[in-house]
């Protein structure tokens, strides 16, 4: 079967500092792969090499059998993607964030938008300012951007960063269901057992290789980030 998404041979430097060295992976549509791996490591990079943000030195990005790059596709279609914890306009709320950015494609109209912020369990008719969302609210409100045009390839780097022991169950829930329904999901976390419980295929990145996680690395980073969340 040909893969839904297949990077070849992806090497990336920034000056002198190698990052990423001849990474391959092909993945089948409706698989949550996992990346792992220690801060600066490359994780961020790789995914937004994936999304067509960075460009590799070398080697190639294919998604649905069409190459990045060629043929007018810079970005991926239908790729939803949050790296970074997205920023959103401080003084609108989160449906007209959300609407604003769903005019540039022109795809999807409001009730779109309100069915993906129901779904991340945000009240689209809440009219509090972006800027006084709780770091919760506007993580949930990154994802339903990544998810509110129907994007069937997720690409979702660290969504559970500094979230409470509630909202982090929200998020893994969420992504339960997104993996239920059969899309492709890329997934970072700094917590291995997140990765363990979602993912298809995991992999971590060391000196600058891509290596698909053994038994002994599993249980290294099992013991490294062992940490329990908060539960009140
Ligand atoms: N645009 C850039 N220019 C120069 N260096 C960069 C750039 N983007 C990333 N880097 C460097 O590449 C390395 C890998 O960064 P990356 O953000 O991919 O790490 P990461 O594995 O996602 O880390 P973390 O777990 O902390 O998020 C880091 O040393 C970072 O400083």
């Amino acid at each position: 079967m040909k893969p839904y998404i297949e990077l070849q041979n992806i090497s990336k430097s920034f000056g002198k500092h190698e990052i990423i060295k001849n990474v391959s992976l092909c993945v089948e549509q409706g698989k949550t792969v996992g990346l792992i791996g220690a801060n600066g490591s490359g994780k961020s990079v790789l995914f937004k090499i994936l999304c067509g943000f960075e460009r590799p030195d070398t080697g190639n990005v294919f998604v649905r059998g069409k190459q990045l790059g060629e043929g007018g596709m810079d970005f991926p279609e239908n790729m939803g993607v949050f790296i970074n914890s997205p920023g959103f306009i401080g003084i609108y709320s989160g449906f007209r964030n959300l609407k604003f950015l769903a005019d540039i494609q022109g795809k999807i109209g409001d009730r779109e938008i309100r069915d993906a912020m129901v779904k991340v369990g945000l009240d689209p008719d809440n009219t509090t300012k972006t800027d006084n969302y709780s770091l919760g609210m506007k993580q949930k409100l990154g994802l339903a951007q990544a998810i509110m045009e129907n994007q069937d390839i997720l690409v979702l780097d660290e969504p559970f960063n500094a979230l409470d022991y509630k909202t982090y169950e929200d998020v893994k829930a969420i992504i339960r269901m997104l993996k239920a329904e059969g899309k492709t999901i890329f997934l970072t976390s700094h917590r291995f057992q997140d990765i363990e419980q979602l993912c298809d295929q995991i992999y971590t990145i060391e000196d600058c290789r891509l290596i698909p996680i053994t038994d002994a690395i599993a249980a290294r980073y099992r013991e490294i980030t062992d940490f329990d969340h908060y539960n009140p």
